[in-house]
């Protein structure tokens, strides 16, 4: 087993025992068991990125943020530009769902009201997943969607080092919008928004621009809506986050790993700005830059 199935194991036992699983004592993994992948090249020194080079190992991230701020879009670039697994947990409730997979009739019910799935289900999927990727010999990791609540922090912590917690934030009403205005290809899987999102500046709030993100045309009649992306149920996503969740960006912020970004705007605006916030430049923006 694995030191994620070691986890599980302990913290169901713990379940049991009603032990917290404060008082259990995980085996983290030493540095050796992490594979020490050729670090990208792109890193300069002092980058936060570049602290796992110290570590000899990849980068451990963790996103959060809201509903719909942008994890997965912005988790998918870094994890591509950094040579990490990308790994949300929300696709992997999704998949499970989709596949009709043994939990799929207790979870459907729970997604589509917006509710969290129990601790225990989504740390059951996370290691499944982690340790597939092990198998196949991936290092590192971008958590997207995961921990949400107290419990999956404390567990995390208990089993690796995270060394960055990047917390995406955006005002609510354009978080509502881009939720409702999400799409994704039923064929690819991409993810597309057709909200064209134009907030005019207020007192104390600057103009915030966020055009669509329309789909290729080979995917244009193939768009679907997920069914958690209703107003109904976004404002009640966004009210478990805020009880939730909120904790958890605290729990990092204690811990001083936690790196806010408030989005000013779309891809084009926030990518740069955030790579600039992490201190890595993209080789690849600099050549279509360039072109
Ligand atoms: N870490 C988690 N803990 C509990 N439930 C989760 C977790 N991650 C995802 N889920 C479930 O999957 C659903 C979709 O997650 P996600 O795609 O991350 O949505 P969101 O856009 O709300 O972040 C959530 O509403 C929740 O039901």
């Amino acid at each position: 087993m694995t030191v994620w199935s070691h986890a599980v194991v302990r913290w169901r036992c713990s379940r049991v025992t009603n032990l917290t699983h404060r008082g259990l004592c995980y085996n983290k993994p030493s540095k050796t068991d992490l594979k020490v992948p050729p670090s990208p090249a792109n890193l300069p020194a002092g980058s936060p990125a570049s602290s796992f080079k110290e570590k000899g190992r990849n980068v451990q991230w963790v996103f959060l943020g809201c509903p719909g701020v942008g994890k997965g879009t912005y988790a998918a670039r870094l994890s591509k530009l950094l040579g990490v697994p990308h790994i949300a947990t929300g696709d992997l409730v999704r998949h499970e769902l989709s596949s009709h997979g043994p939990l799929a009739s207790q979870l459907v019910d729970i997604v589509n009201q917006g509710k969290l799935i129990s601790d225990e289900i989504i740390i059951d999927l996370l290691s499944k997943r982690l340790e597939a990727g092990e198998a196949k010999g991936e290092a590192g990791f971008i958590l997207d969607g995961f921990p949400r609540t107290i419990h999956q922090a404390e567990i995390l912590e208990g089993v690796t080092d995270i060394d960055l917690v990047i917390n995406l934030k955006l005002r609510e009403d354009a978080l509502i919008a881009k939720c409702l205005g999400r799409r994704i290809c039923s064929e690819c899987g991409g993810n597309y928004n057709v909200a064209c999102i134009d907030i005019k500046a207020d007192d104390d709030k600057t103009r915030m621009y966020m055009p669509p993100l329309l789909p290729p045309s080979h995917c244009e009649n193939k768009l679907i809506t997920r069914s958690d992306d209703t107003e109904d149920v976004v404002k009640e996503r966004l009210r478990i986050y805020h009880e939730t969740s909120r904790p958890v960006e605290d729990f990092y912020r204690r811990r001083g790993k936690l790196l806010e970004f408030d989005l000013p705007g779309g891809i084009p605006e926030s990518w740069p700005k955030l790579l600039q916030a992490l201190n890595i430049y993209d080789d690849e923006d600099k050549k279509s830059a360039a072109a």
